[in-house]
């Protein structure tokens, strides 16, 4: 048996020249577990599902502003190492009651990249970092790690890439980003329509605003789209609209566009449209200028605006790992260290969450 028979229902497995297949010669198919396989070998209890439902309706909250707390997703610009990826988000747990009165924390668990041109795609595609692209232990340990994550009481974020990964890990997400890349994929706001969790759409790498409030607008609104139900099998999905997403302003090629007056005149746009004004600054890409000590200044702004009276303002992302920085992809890693973006380390992001909780106790 060939291996494209190997993938096929019993009642196409004829012999290859009696059937008009034409399968392109630069293309291979492997079976994937489906997505009720993973879900059930990775269970979530259903205690961890009302948690994750008390956390998803305390993130609308915040996201609304009816919970005057700011938003801080935090973690890793990527996660390659389990276990230094838990070793964060014990420390991130342990913070989290102390500043709670002021900052809803919820952990960045990034298992998916988008790639300007080519690159290492995450933890999903490629686990063993050696680019056998083992996609099957890919989504096992992706899984594995968000249910732990979620059993210390963490939120857990991430962003959804592949339409098709969605269904293996939406369960255990309580916010999820759109990529500056994809915002303006018909296919993603599809998607967005269909997820009952909040997201956010960031604004294109060029800056611009308009595809991610296209995209706020095409979400909020019923789709029929095409896609795979839990058992794999190809589907026509129909989704009732998301009314819980959100713009998140990254900069872009001209600079950054977390400044005072690049915010209100974000919101000026959101109120234009008739979308209720909830920004979230990210606060490393082009808001960094790509260097994560930058992020502490960023933050500091986006605190002192909130401190001015900018309630358009939610929330916040950091690109944050044990420590400082990034390091190419080897076969010699430091432990705890990004391979993608550079980040900034624990010590300093402990120091400016706990600076920023105390400012707006202040
Ligand atoms: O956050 C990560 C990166 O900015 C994004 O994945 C693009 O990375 P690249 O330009 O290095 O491919
Ligand atoms: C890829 C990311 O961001 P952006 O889409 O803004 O480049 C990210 O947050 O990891």
């Amino acid at each position: 048996m060939n291996s494209l028979q190997s993938v096929l229902p019993t009642a196409v497995q004829q012999p290859l020249h009696a059937i008009a297949l034409e399968v392109a010669p630069s293309r291979r198919t492997q079976p994937l577990p489906t997505p009720a396989e993973l879900r059930q070998r990775l269970p979530l209890s259903h205690e961890l599902a009302r948690q994750i439902r008390a956390q998803r309706e305390a993130v609308r909250a915040v996201l609304d502003g009816e919970d005057a707390r700011l938003l801080v997703v935090v973690g890793p610009c990527s996660i390659h190492d389990p276990e230094s990826a838990l070793d964060y988000a014990r420390r991130l747990a342990a913070l989290a009651p102390e500043v709670s009165d002021q900052l809803l924390l919820v952990m960045r668990a990034y298992v998916e990249k988008p790639r300007t041109t080519v690159g290492w795609k995450g933890l999903v595609y490629d686990p063993h970092l050696d680019g056998s692209g083992d996609m099957a232990e890919g989504l096992a340990l992706s899984r594995r790690l968000m249910l732990e994550m979620a059993e210390l009481g963490l939120p857990v974020a991430t962003e959804l890439l592949q339409p098709l990964v969605a269904g293996y890990l939406d369960d255990l997400l309580s916010w999820a980003a759109i990529g500056a890349r994809t915002s303006e994929s018909q296919i993603h706001r599809e998607m967005v329509s269909g997820l009952d969790l909040p997201v956010g759409f960031k604004n294109g790498t060029d800056g611009s605003l308009g595809i991610a409030t296209d995209a706020m607008r095409s979400a909020a609104h019923a789709h029929q789209h095409f896609g795979i139900d839990v058992q794999g099998r190809p589907a026509l999905v129909e989704t009732a609209g998301n009314a819980d997403t959100h713009l998140v302003l990254r900069g872009g090629h001209q600079g950054p566009n977390f400044d005072a007056a690049s915010v209100q005149a974000a919101r000026a746009g959101l109120e234009k449209l008739g979308i209720a004004p909830r920004i979230l600054v990210d606060c490393s890409h082009a808001n960094s200028g790509k260097d994560p000590l930058r992020q502490p200044a960023v933050l500091e702004d986006v605190i002192a605006q909130r401190l001015a009276g900018q309630d358009a303002l939610r929330g916040v992302m950091l690109e944050s790992h044990l420590f400082d920085g990034a390091q190419s992809l080897s076969c010699d890693l430091r432990y705890g260290v990004s391979i993608t973006d550079g980040c900034l380390g624990w010590a300093g992001t402990e120091a400016i969450l706990r600076e920023a909780a105390a400012r707006l106790r202040g």
